[in-house]
């Protein structure tokens, strides 16, 4: 009942290993060399079916030890005095902020003991006023050293597992001796500001990424910089160990990249830093610009070059970025926990990793759900233009109350608005008549707190709900001071009523819509966007908004999201054949909404996969549209090839998947069971019992085992293995959104793949 895929699998001819159009400097060619076939190797590694002999590497074993290859034990030299340094400015940068510690402590309790605080006269308050700027002053200047010394520190702390991963020679004139920089994770100077080591993200490290060896350039302050590049040498390092090292005097060989993918899957990404291939660092180092539309084949590195990207982009905008201004919208909370580690591991914080439905919860009103995202961006432009010729009506406004009391009424609202009535309907007077209805409910609140009731209201308290308010009890010495604490209890009483002013929700969107649109129910999508083009509820302060599985939205998700991060550069990164769901946007539309609310958008596509054995790619690859090629980049890893399985019938079939994840969980190994939606995966963990957990959203991936889970939730992530529980044509129908699910399904795994299929198979495997 069983046979193994066919492969190769026919495929046209290869495109070009990578093209960005726009935004940067052309690079000298490198990268892998296309076989026949297709299938290509980095650096020249065996192509499936050959076997792996070394991988290049020169170590001490390799040379009948240490003493007989020079270039090592220099080497390991090098790495020895570089790892005691670092040592030494680590606990230089702890001793220092130790000091500091101690010095800011000293300093605040003497000016403290000194600061005489008298507001007696004018000058009295001037002067206390100045002791208390100096004081500030004194603090800040701790405040920078320990920073200073704190960035030190983080860029030790990550060089310390691993110094640096390469070394390049320059020489920048032909008569001068050249020069040794020895690139890694981070950067750090020693006490003489001599660079040890170079940080990934500095302008020159960007000709070890070129892949090239003689003549390089690189951009560094507004001017290009030549140079001859002599040497460009990898290492395998770990701690004060080399283990290997290898000189790629030809450009297309990169070893390190070999052992990396050899290494094979964690249970969390992992940086990319030592082997960014030339096409990935197109993408890494890209100017900026308003859009950057990434297309990318499955496993070519999307999701990690994106993770490069922003630290490439915070060590670009070191001191003016901080994280909470880069968002990363990402396909679901697991595939957020996967990737969450490769900032953190390269000294960097987390920008603000959401889902679509994260995103959107705080947009909507308490209650709604994200639900149907299925929206055309006619749909929304149709709400622009109906705007257009739109007069507010006394039922377009609610009452501002809360606690049990109307605040400011509607009535009130619709006044405030007719004196705005020179003005269309949009952002500009809804903003005037916030302002306005703030002042109302300020003054309100004001009112509430001089009232005599409101304090013996106060006085009637518990005593501790008064000592939480106010850290005392409530006993006003003057009319002024029961105002001033009754407003801080007023405020907290009405919470609700400032919380909408502030979002907006004395406007009634849900009727703005029915009389604008002469329908009810508009989706969360819709809602958004009506409320956007009424208020300009958006965020200014994103600077940037990475949306990975971009192929995954559809158009009027992309315009909301566009429209609200309104001032923020879009790097949008996909795989047209991985839309996995009805109604996303086709990935020309995709570009056409960004032009639309953004303007240009500037491409680059990644066309060399790096995840799975040559074997699986091929089988995926099978999958693709004619026309559409790709390159593998894959060591030789001693894997089987990918198994099908056609069951006679539903017993057989039951049999057939519980033998393979007996065989799976048996293993150190992580295996999916992958199956088309949540509902399937609690059945198939009924069919399977206790050997196999279902994955849920709140869920991490484990580092082995077996999980049952829905494809949805499997977008992004990797696996060693992967069975696909039932490829009949029941689940994959001979049609184009079928055909993505799978493709996506099977470029999940790196080593092994098994597909069964109970009764039939379905037609879009049979060649
Ligand atoms: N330059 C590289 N060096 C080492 N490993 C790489 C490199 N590029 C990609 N990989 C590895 O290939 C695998 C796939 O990468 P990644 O998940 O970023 O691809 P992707 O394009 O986002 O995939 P998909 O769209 O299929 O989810 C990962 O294991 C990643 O570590």
């Amino acid at each position: 009942m069983s046979r193994e895929a066919q492969q190769p699998v026919d495929r046209a001819g290869v495109l070009d290993s990578a093209a960005c159009a726009g935004g940067l400097k052309p690079a000298p060619t490198a990268g892998g060399v296309p076989t026949a076939g297709g299938a290509s190797t980095a650096g020249g590694a065996p192509t499936a079916g050959e076997v792996s002999v070394g991988d290049g590497f020169s170590r001490p074993a390799d040379q009948g030890g240490e003493a007989a290859d020079p270039i090592f034990a220099a080497e390991q030299a090098h790495l020895t005095e570089t790892y005691g340094k670092l040592e030494k400015i680590g606990r230089d940068a702890v001793a220092a902020m130790e000091a500091v510690a101690a010095q800011a402590a000293e300093d605040k309790k003497n000016m403290a003991d000194e600061l005489a605080v008298n507001f007696a006269t004018w000058d009295d308050i001037l002067e206390t006023h100045a002791d208390i700027v100096a004081m500030n002053n004194i603090i800040e200047a701790h405040d920078m050293a320990n920073s200073v010394q704190a960035e030190r520190l983080r860029a030790v702390e990550v060089l310390l597992r691993e110094p640096y991963f390469a070394k390049i020679e320059l020489q920048f004139k032909p008569s001068a001796p050249t020069k040794e920089l020895y690139i890694g994770s981070a950067g750090v100077s020693d006490e003489n500001y001599r660079r040890l080591v170079v940080d990934w993200r500095s302008p020159v490290a960007e000709v070890y990424y070129s892949q090239a060896m003689g003549p390089v350039s690189y951009e560094a302050d507004g001017r290009v910089i030549r140079a001859d590049l002599r040497l460009r040498r990898q290492f395998e390092i770990s701690r004060d160990t080399l283990h290997g090292y290898f000189d790629s005097d030809v450009a297309i060989e990169d070893k390190l990249l070999l052992a990396s993918l050899s290494r094979g899957r964690s249970a969390h990404m992992q940086a990319i830093t030592a082997t960014i291939q030339k096409e990935q660092n197109q993408v890494v180092r890209h100017a900026d610009v308003p859009v950057l539309q990434v297309a990318g084949v499955a496993g070519s590195g999307k999701t990690s070059v994106l993770m490069q990207r922003i630290a490439y982009l915070f060590y670009q905008h070191r001191g003016t970025l901080d994280p909470t201004q880069v968002f990363l919208i990402s396909p679901n909370p697991v595939f957020g926990r996967y990737i969450d580690r490769v900032l953190p591991d390269l000294g960097e914080r987390n920008p603000e990793i959401l889902t679509w439905a994260e995103f959107l919860a705080p947009l909507l009103p308490a209650g709604r759900g994200a639900g149907e995202g299925d929206v055309s961006y006619e749909r929304l432009q149709a709400i622009d233009a109906a705007l257009a010729g739109f007069a507010f009506e006394r039922s377009d406004f609610r009452d501002i109350a809360a606690a049990g009391t109307r605040l400011v009424g509607g009535d009130a609202v619709a006044k405030v608005a007719a004196k705005f009535d020179h003005l269309p309907a949009g952002p500009h007077r809804v903003t005037l008549m916030n302002e306005e209805l703030s002042a109302r409910l300020e003054a309100r609140l004001k009112g509430i707190a001089a009232d005599e009731d409101t304090h013996d209201e106060i006085a009637d308290l518990p005593i501790e709900e008064q000592l939480r308010l106010f850290g005392e009890t409530f006993e006003p010495q003057s009319d002024e001071e029961a105002r001033a604490l009754a407003l801080t209890y007023v405020r907290e009483k009405y919470a609700d009523a400032l919380r909408q002013v502030r979002a907006m929700d004395w406007l009634d969107v849900d009727e703005i819509a029915r009389r604008l649109m002469g329908r009810d129910g508009l989706t969360s999508v819709e809602w958004v966007y009506l409320k956007m083009a009424l208020t300009g509820l958006s965020n200014p302060d994103a600077k940037y908004v990475m949306i990975d599985e971009v192929q995954d939205y559809s158009a009027g998700q992309l315009a909301v999201m566009a429209r609200y991060f309104r001032r923020a550069n879009f790097l949008l990164l996909g795989d047209p054949n991985q839309a996995i769901a009805e109604g996303t946007a086709p990935w020309g539309e995709i570009r056409a909404v960004f032009e639309a609310e953004r303007g240009a958008v500037s491409a680059c596509r990644l066309m060399t996969s790096y995840r799975s054995t040559p074997a699986i790619t091929d089988l995926f690859a099978s999958l693709l549209p004619p026309g559409e090629a790709m390159e593998v980049s894959s060591v030789q890893r001693e894997a089987p090839a990918p198994e099908i399985v056609v069951a006679a019938d539903a017993d057989e079939w039951a049999c057939a998947l519980r033998r393979v994840v007996d065989d799976a969980a048996g293993t150190d190994k992580l295996t999916a069971v992958i199956v088309p939606y949540k509902s399937e995966a609690r059945r198939m963990a009924k069919v399977l019992g206790e050997g196999a957990v279902v994955l849920g959203e709140h869920d991490s991936l484990p580092d082995g085992g077996v999980v049952v889970l829905p494809l949805a939730l499997a977008k992004g992530l990797e696996f060693d293995s992967v069975v696909i529980a039932d490829a009949s044509p029941r689940v994959f129908p001979v049609t184009d959104l079928a055909r993505r699910r799978l493709y996506t399904a099977i470029s999940r795994a790196t080593r092994h793949v098994t597909i069964l299929a109970n009764g039939e198979l379905t037609e879009l495997l049979a060649h």
